[in-house]
């Protein structure tokens, strides 16, 4: 039976309204797909608190995590992913690339020009609904 995994990702804003994109590398699940920076919830942890640790661990930069954007369950190959994604933004530090191929700072207009995980999409279209 397919497994769920509960994940959450930041859709953390700059001051120019752009959001923080980040490449999965070669060698992970879902790989050359990009997403929101997260990760997978530990046994104990919150949602917001579980974004919080991924960011420091992956991006060596510290969050202020908001409101939540979107909850999705979408069926992969190999199993479910219970996606949350948060509004975020960064508090302290610059992101720097620990783990990802790539990052970089996307206009939301520009968002669908990636090839995002599909399981980002309902977040991408409520993020494209709100301005
Ligand atoms: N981080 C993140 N993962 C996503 C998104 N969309 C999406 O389908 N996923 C999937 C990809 C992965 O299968 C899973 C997240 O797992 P992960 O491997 O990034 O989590 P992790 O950092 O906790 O990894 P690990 O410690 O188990 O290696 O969720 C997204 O926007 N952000």
């Amino acid at each position: 039976m397919k497994q769920t995994i509960h994940v959450v990702g930041a859709i953390i804003e700059n001051e120019q309204q752009e959001i923080f994109c980040a490449l999965r590398n070669p060698t992970m699940v879902l790989a050359n797909y990009w997403e929101f920076p997260g990760g997978k919830i530990e046994q104990g942890e919150t949602p917001k608190q579980a974004l919080y640790r991924e960011i420091l661990e992956e991006f060596n930069c510290m969050i202020r995590v908001g409101e939540q954007v979107a909850e999705t369950f979408h069926e992969y190959d190999q199993f479910f992913v219970h996606l949350q994604t948060y509004k975020a933004s960064i508090i302290q530090g610059v992101p720097e690339i620990l783990e990802h191929a790539e990052a970089r700072w996307v206009a939301r207009n520009q968002l669908l020009d990636l090839p995002f995980a599909p399981a980002d999409l309902p977040s991408i279209e409520k993020l494209l609904a709100e301005k």
